[in-house]
C-alpha cells in the first residue's frame, strides 16, 4: 500500500530580483518540477540532491507546510495541507534546523505536553518513552532545559518528541547535520532499528551519504526540482559503472605491470607505494580471478575488496544529473 503519493506535484515561488538601480521585477522560481513518486509502507527513502534541489520545498508540500502550485499530493490518504489537523496525528517530522520542544522547558516536560496535545493513551505514551529513553540515551539530560542541551542531545530529543505519538510515516530534514560522529552513529542506529521493524515509513533528507548507506534501501535524486534517480544504490553504481577496487599488497614490486590476458577483467587503476601496492577495478573479473592471477606474478602479502564510493558516484549525477534521463 502506498503511504505517499506524488503525482506532478509542483511548486513554484515568485521573487522580486534586482533589475538595474531601483527596479526590481518578478521572476519565477521553480522549486519542485513535476515529481511522480509512490511510496510502500515500510519504505526508507533517501531523498537527495545538491543545494537548491527542492528537497525541503517537497517534504513541506507533503507535512502541509506549503500549498503546491499544481500537481496532486497524498500523504496517509490525506491531502496535506486541507487535511493537516488529521495528517498532523498520522506524521512525524524532524527538521534539523528547527525545534518542536519548548526552549526552556526540560525534555521530559515537553514530552508531557506533547502527550496531551496529541491525546496519546498514557500506557502508549509511557512504553514509546521508554523505548526512545533506553536506544537513544536521554536519560543523562531528560530534565535538562532544551536551550542547555547540545546539538546532538537536542535531535535525540526531537527524534523522540516526533515519535511520541507512533507515526506511520516519518519525515527527516537533515537529521544529522552538524552533529558528532557518536551521536551521528546512535541516530542512525536509532532509525535503522525503527524503520528495521517495517511499519513506520521513514523518508529522509542528507547531505551525508553515510546517512543513506546505512538506512535507505531506496534513493531518489532531485535535481532542478526534477526526479534523476530513483532505485537502489546498487542500481546506481550499476548505471554509472562504478567498480568494486581490489588492492593487493605486494612483498616487492613487479617488472611490468600485469596486463590481459594475465589479468583480463581487471585493469589495475592505480599504482601506489613504490610499485608494492596495485589496485585493480573489478570489470569481468572476480576477486579469486586477480587473486590467482597475481599469485603466479608475485608474492602477496595481504589483499582487500574496496566498495564503490557512493560520494563519488552521487558528485558526478549532481554535475551532470542529465547522463542519466
Ligand atoms: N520561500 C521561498 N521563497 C522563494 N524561493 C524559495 C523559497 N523556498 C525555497 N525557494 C527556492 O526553491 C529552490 C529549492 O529550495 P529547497 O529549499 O527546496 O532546496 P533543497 O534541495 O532543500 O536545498 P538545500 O540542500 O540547500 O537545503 C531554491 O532555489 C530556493 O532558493
Amino acid at each position: 500500500m502506498n503511504v505517499i503519493e506524488m503525482d506532478g506535484l509542483r511548486k513554484e515561488f515568485t521573487v522580486r530580483v534586482k533589475a538595474g538601480r531601483l527596479r526590481r521585477e518578478k521572476r519565477t522560481v521553480t522549486a519542485v518540477d513535476g515529481v511522480d513518486l509512490r511510496v510502500e509502507r515500510g519504505e526508507m527513502l533517501g531523498y537527495i540532491g545538491p543545494n537548491g534541489a527542492g528537497k525541503s520545498t517537497t517534504l513541506k508540500m507533503l507535512t502541509g507546510v506549503l500549498m503546491p502550485s499544481a500537481g496532486r499530493a497524498r500523504v496517509c490518504g490525506l491531502r496535506p495541507v486541507p487535511d493537516r489537523t488529521r495528517l498532523a496525528l498520522r506524521i512525524g517530522v524532524v527538521f534539523g534546523q528547527r525545534s518542536q520542544l519548548w526552549w526552556d522547558l526540560p525534555l521530559r516536560d515537553s514530552f508531557a505536553l506533547l502527550r496531551h496535545v496529541y491525546r496519546v493513551p498514557a500506557g502508549e505514551h509511557a512504553a514509546r518513552l521508554a523505548r526512545c529513553r533506553s536506544l537513544l540515551d536521554l536519560d543523562e539530560f531528560l530534565d535538562t532545559p532544551v536551550r542547555q542541551l547540545s546539538l546532538g542531545q537536542r535531535m535525540r530529543g526531537e527524534l523522540t518528541a516526533a515519535l511520541l505519538h507512533g507515526p506511520e510515516v516519518l519525515f527527516l530534514d537533515e537529521p544529522t547535520i552538524g552533529l558528532d560522529v557518536v551521536s551521528k552513529q546512535a541516530v542512525r542506529g536509532f532509525l535503522a532499528e525503527l524503520g528495521g521493524a517495517g511499519d513506520t515509513t521513514l523518508v529522509l533528507t542528507t547531505h551525508d551519504l553515510a546517512d543513506i548507506e546505512r538506512l535507505c534501501r531506496r534513493l531518489v535524486v532531485i535535481d532542478h526540482g526534477r526526479v534523476v534517480h530513483d532505485g537502489s544504490i546498487a542500481a546506481l553504481h550499476s548505471r554509472y559503472g562504478s567498480r568494486r577496487m581490489v588492492v593487493a599488497e605486494l612483498d616487492a614490486a613487479l617488472p611490468a605491470l600485469p596486463a590481459p590476458p594475465v589479468l583480463s577483467g581487471a585493469p589495475v587503476q592505480r599504482v601506489e607505494a613504490d610499485g608494492r601496492r596495485l589496485v585493480f577495478a573489478l570489470e569481468s573479473a572476480s576477486v579469486a580471478e586477480v587473486v590467482a592471477g597475481l599469485a603466479g606474478l608475485a608474492t602477496l602479502r595481504d589483499i582487500s575488496i574496496v566498495e564503490p564510493d557512493i560520494e563519488e558516484v552521487v558528485a558526478r549525477l549532481y554535475r551532470a544529473p542529465a547522463e542519466v534521463g
